[in-house]
């Protein structure tokens, strides 16, 4: 390999990881894990042209019918000299593109990651090939039928029309092996997420949103109204509302589903707005890459331009000095100039800790809200609303109570595990009922039903706050036991199946309004009180694991 050749393929590999990035945030876990994580970056001659590789037909044609633009576009934007991404699919005959030692890599100090994506993207591949089957198909939604409820708030506009050309010029073409029609998955054909908006708008930049990810998908309850109803609120064209809007929850409980939905929906009423939706983590990696090039006023100029701007996971910024600053000016700018913003994290503003608590403050000034963790009606509810966006799948309502009553760590397992349901019955050929759901979701059932036992909430609970279990059973009042009581049976509900009254005889025969009283409690210190917040957080995770 000559050097112009080495440094072409430490080029493209380097561009592959930060494509391969920015996919696996855009696509959310699942599709990425099932479609995306395959794909290997294959040794090119030619600059101009990408060569991506899967290992199967099947995979192949889906990954081309659904993000084959999308990966153009991406690779574009890192690489502005590629004019082809083609997709092909090959058992691994060629070594992968990896930096070694032979390869001198682009320097990027800073970014360790990088090299670690593109070995991971190497590892992943070489598993696909000897897994020697395609990942689980993912059964997605069809265009939704109902708008969600929403209380005293206008109807959202109409959807945002379809995409119009992603670059000014040149234009980009992707190459593929042979004419491939696009497959449906079930009969449903999972649309590719919208990379541009509805009109179009010279130089404005366009968001990448799920087009899956809308409010009338969105299903509402008392647990995430106010979040809800503020999400379309700020959606509205006008003079904004509720900016910033700040929305925490746990994991996979809807957070991004809402950012995006705000996106469809201001861009649907605002077609020329300028939307931009990025991690944190990703505002971080592009600010220190405008640092590395000295282009800090582009990507300045990029962010302050947005009318609307929406960080996820805030949370990653925490102890990140610079970027900190960086962010800090720009949500003051988009705040103080009277456009739109809306952050999401794990936590409420307060109980940041590393985020300079001038962040904080501007933060919570605007409106906070959060979104709590689905009850048992809930998860039935988006299940039936999942169900309904898959015509093809015949889903009794006992496989259904069966999984909302089983699966409640989040919304993403709970979506995952219908999921895997569909897509088995679908390739076995089998009619779903509970002895197949069982035998289908057989570890994450009893996965879910090891993180649902009270006495083990119980144990955790006692030993975390250094007392004996059986003092959470006690009659004793003292605020030393009382409040971890109420954080137990707090975490019974949230964790487990067992009714109200069923928690209260697990804490010596307590009234089920005493668990009601001591989750609300709970509910409302979590907001409030940063230890309360952190040990909840502890024994969440310790009992998720
Ligand atoms: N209320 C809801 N109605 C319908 N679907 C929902 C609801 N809440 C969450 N979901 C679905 O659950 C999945 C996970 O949601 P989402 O990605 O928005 O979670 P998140 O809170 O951003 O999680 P994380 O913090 O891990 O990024 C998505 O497929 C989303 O559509």
């Amino acid at each position: 390999m000559t050097n112009e050749q080495s440094g072409m393929a430490s080029e493209q590999a380097l561009a592959w990881a930060q494509v391969r990035a920015s996919l696996r945030e855009s696509a959310g876990p699942r599709v990425f894990d099932q479609w995306l994580k395959p794909i290997e970056l294959v040794a090119s001659d030619d600059a101009e042209s990408i060569r991506l590789a899967l290992p199967s037909a099947f995979v192949t044609n889906w990954v081309r019918s659904h993000y084959a633009d999308r990966l153009a576009m991406e690779f574009r934007r890192v690489l502005p000299q590629v004019r082809t991404v083609s997709i092909e699919t090959r058992p691994r005959t060629t070594p992968p593109v990896v930096v070694t030692a032979q390869t001198p890599p682009i320097p990027l100090p800073g970014v360790p990651k990088l090299r670690e994506d593109i070995e991971r993207a190497a590892e992943s591949a070489r598993q696909a090939v000897q897994a020697r089957r395609p990942a689980k198909p993912v059964v997605q939604a069809a265009p939704a039928v109902e708008p969600a409820p929403m209380v005293a708030m206008a109807p959202v506009i109409a959807p945002a029309a379809a995409p119009a050309a992603v670059e000014a010029a040149p234009p980009m073409r992707v190459e593929e092996e042979q004419p491939v029609t696009p497959r449906p998955v079930f009969g449903v054909d999972i649309p590719a997420p919208v990379a541009e908006a509805a009109a179009p708008r010279a130089a404005a930049e366009r968001p990448v949103l799920d087009p899956r990810l809308t409010f009338d998908r969105f299903v509402v309850d008392s647990s995430n109204l106010v979040a809800f109803n503020a999400a379309r609120a700020l959606a509205e064209p006008g003079v904004p509302r509720f900016s910033p809007l700040f929305l925490h929850a746990g994991t996979g409980q809807g957070k991004t589903h809402l950012m995006h939905a705000i996106g469809h929906a201001y861009l649907a009423a605002v077609p020329e707005a300028q939307v931009l939706y990025m991690s944190a983590e990703r505002f971080m990696f592009e600010f220190v890459s405008a640092l590395r090039a000295r282009d800090t006023h582009g990507f300045k100029a990029r962010l302050r331009s947005a009318d609307l701007l929406m960080i996820d996971d805030l949370q990653f910024i925490a102890g990140k000095g610079s970027t900190q600053e960086e962010f800090f000016h720009t949500i003051n700018e988009i705040v103080l100039s009277g456009k739109r913003l809306v952050i999401c994290a794990d936590r409420c503003p307060q109980a940041l800790d590393g985020v300079e608590s001038r962040i904080i403050s501007r933060l919570s000034a605007g409106l906070v809200a959060d979104i709590k963790a689905p009850d048992l009606a809930l998860r039935r509810a988006i299940l039936e609303r999942k169900l309904a966006d898959l015509p093809e799948a015949a889903v009794p309502a006992e496989v259904l109570d069966l999984i909302a009553a089983r699966i409640h760590a989040n919304i993403r397992e709970l979506e995952g595990a219908l999921n895997r349901v569909v897509a088995y019955a679908h390739l076995t050929g089998e009619r779903v009922d509970l002895d197949f759901a069982v035998q289908t979701l057989g570890d994450t059932l009893r996965g879910a039903e090891r993180r649902v036992s009270i006495d083990d909430i119980q144990k955790l609970v006692s030993q975390h706050f250094e007392l004996k279990p059986l003092d959470l059973i006690s009659a004793r009042r003292s605020r030393a036991v009382a409040r971890p009581r109420q954080i137990a049976m707090y975490l019974a509900k949230r964790l487990t199946t067992r009714s109200l009254p069923e928690i209260g005889r697990k804490f010596g025969g307590r009234d089920h309004s005493t668990v009601i009283h001591a989750v609300r409690k709970i509910e409302e210190l979590r907001d409030t009180d940063r230890e309360i917040d952190s040990a909840v957080r502890v024994l969440l995770r310790e009992l998720e694991a």
